[in-house]
């Protein structure tokens, strides 16, 4: 039976995996792409023996999991070197997320997918629904400080790495606006606007199905 699947999209810090915990609480599947790339780069994942021929041992930490900070600094200083980190790890991340679809049981799947608009062409056709998680760039930039202590400037960096808010809003089917005074209760009331929304059309796509 064909699944309805939910995309959720956002720059750093815009409140994705803020909005997936309100989902979660109903019957629907979460997957997290950026969660799946933690467990292929951390100790003993999937990618670590390509991330050390490719990068060498500085990328490798005490634990034998990615050196997240000394990779963090290569990455979004060198594009080619992102480039070169993303053809490692993007294809073992789809791989995780089609066997994760296989078993998901619930009423719907949302994919939680930072890079989704980078990637349009992989998605568009995969996803009934692209929901962006819509956020001021000077908000993102205060809460990713808040809860990294990166600096303004490294924190600009990762921004420049991804889509502009523009280019999201552009192929949004539904926007989640978490900017700058969107309280827990108002994020809350619209995701269950939505959650009803999206139960009715995996509904729909079940019968006809
Ligand atoms: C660059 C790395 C080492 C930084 O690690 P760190 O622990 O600091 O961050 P974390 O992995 O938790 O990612 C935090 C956020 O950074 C942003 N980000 C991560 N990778 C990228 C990228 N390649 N391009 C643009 N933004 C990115 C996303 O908004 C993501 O949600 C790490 O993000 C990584 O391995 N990136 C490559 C894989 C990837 O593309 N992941 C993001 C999509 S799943
Ligand atoms: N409406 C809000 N008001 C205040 N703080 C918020 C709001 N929404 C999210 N935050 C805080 O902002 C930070 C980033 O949120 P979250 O981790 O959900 O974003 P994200 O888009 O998943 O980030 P990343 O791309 O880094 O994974 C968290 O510390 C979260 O608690």
């Amino acid at each position: 039976m064909e699944k309805f699947k939910v995309g959720i999209t956002g720059g750093i810090g815009s409140g994705k995996s803020t909005v997936c915990r309100l989902f979660a609480q109903w019957n629907v599947t979460i997957i997290d792409a950026d969660a799946i790339s933690h467990e292929l780069t951390g100790p003993g994942g999937k990618a670590i023996t390509a991330i050390q021929s490719i990068f060498g041992k500085q990328a490798i930490s005490a634990e034998c999991g990615m050196n997240r900070a000394y990779m963090r600094k290569l990455v979004f200083e060198d594009a080619g070197v992102r480039h070169q980190l993303q053809a490692i790890i993007h294809p073992l991340i789809n791989q995780e997320m089609a066997q994760k679809t296989a078993s998901a049981t619930g009423d719907y799947v949302i994919y939680d997918i930072p890079l989704l608009v980078e990637s349009i062409h992989k998605y568009k056709d995969f996803l009934n629904v692209i929901c962006v998680v819509d956020c001021e760039e000077s908000e993102q930039v205060l809460r990713v400080q808040a809860r990294s202590g990166l600096s303004v400037e490294a924190v600009m960096n990762i921004i420049r790495a991804q889509a502009s808010r523009e280019q999201r809003l552009a192929v949004a089917t539904e926007v989640i606006f978490n900017g700058s005074g969107v309280t827990h209760e108002q994020l809350q009331s619209r995701a269950f606007e939505l959650h009803q929304k999206w139960l009715l059309l995996a509904q729909k796509l079940s019968v006809s199905g």
